[in-house]
């Protein structure tokens, strides 16, 4: 079946906050999408609509066409990890994962799969209650795998993992893609959705602010600046005035070049004959690129509150 999740026009208020606004999106198979937005922006609000666990004020939000309540198989057809912690503390990792298993029809072999595939077979003994973060979070995941579903819903998957757990949920997440299947994910660790995400979604106060991959986002969004070191800064400095080019002048005595492209750069102080030391394009981080999308919408939310 088609696995794609498509929104529009959804909507939830909570009294008089609107919590999502009017979203439409949508989130192709095949790819690992990231969901990405200050907190309080709604990312597990419309998560919670998706999985039919909170329900819109209007709009809709489905899979393959179809709202969750519709689907024939729903244990099979999507897998989600909300709250890690949701757990019984005096359960067991493996008989957490049997309550599961046996209200979606699945046995104790399927049990025993998941929880080698997230590397908790030694622990399924062990109660919740002694789990770490990281392990309670691999849990969760192995929750949402039970069903072998075609979509993931994975509110925060990262939370409290170790970097080598950060690393094994990141290749996780490709992996799941690669086979075809649909990956909506959502975390604040920017170096790390950069490194997962094909697609972004941003959502700021409810609302859509972009939906693109990953790369475009960043390119749609980066200001040019190009980094240039000369031992003659001064004569650069007036040759690139001269060119109408701004710039600003650094402590170190290098100059960061804005809105140009280094190439245009290097021409001018060649025809000064400036020798240049360095001529270094800067690469923006998605942190930086977002930190400076939501900035107006994050002080607007500091002014309204
Ligand atoms: N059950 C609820 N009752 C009232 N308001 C709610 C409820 N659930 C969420 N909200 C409000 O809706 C808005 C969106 O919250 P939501 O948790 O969806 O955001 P989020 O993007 O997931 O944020 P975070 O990253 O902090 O989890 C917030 O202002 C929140 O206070």
């Amino acid at each position: 079946m088609d696995t794609g999740i498509r929104a529009r026009g959804l909507t939830k208020r909570y009294g008089h906050r609107v919590a999502v606004d009017d979203l439409s999106f949508t989130v192709r198979p095949g790819l690992v999408t990231g969901f990405l937005g200050p907190n309080g922006a709604g990312k597990s609000t419309t998560m919670r609509m998706l999985l039919g666990l909170t329900r819109p004020t209007r709009g809709t939000i489905t899979i393959g066409g179809r709202h969750i309540t519709d689907l024939d198989d729903p244990a099979h057809t999507v897998g989600a990890l909300l709250d890690a912690r949701a757990v019984h503390p005096l359960r067991t990792a493996s008989d957490h994962l049997l309550a599961y298993a046996q209200t979606a029809g699945l046995g104790r072999a399927r049990v025993a799969e998941v929880l080698e595939l997230v590397g908790l077979a030694d622990a399924a003994g062990r109660r919740a209650d002694e789990f770490s973060l990281g392990m309670h979070q691999r849990l969760g995941i192995a929750t949402a795998l039970l069903g072998d579903p075609g979509v993931l819903v994975l509110d925060e998957p990262l939370n409290g993992l170790d970097p080598e757990g950060i690393r094994w949920m990141r290749t996780l997440m490709r992996d799941l893609a690669g086979e075809g299947r649909t990956i909506l994910f959502s975390s604040h660790l920017m170096s790390e959705m950069e490194l997962t995400a094909d697609n972004l979604i941003v959502v700021g106060h409810g609302r859509l602010l972009a939906e693109s991959t990953l790369a475009e986002f960043v390119r749609a969004n980066t200001t040019q600046a190009v980094t240039v070191r000369t031992e003659q800064p001064d004569l650069l400095s007036h040759a690139l005035h001269r060119a109408g080019v701004p710039f600003e002048r650094a402590p170190d005595a290098s100059l960061l070049v804005t809105g140009t492209e280094s190439g245009t750069v290097g021409r001018i102080a060649a025809a000064e004959g400036i020798p240049l030391d360095e001529l270094t394009r800067v690469r923006e981080s998605l942190e930086d690129v977002f930190l400076r999308f939501t900035h107006d919408d994050t002080d607007y939310e500091g002014r309204a509150a």
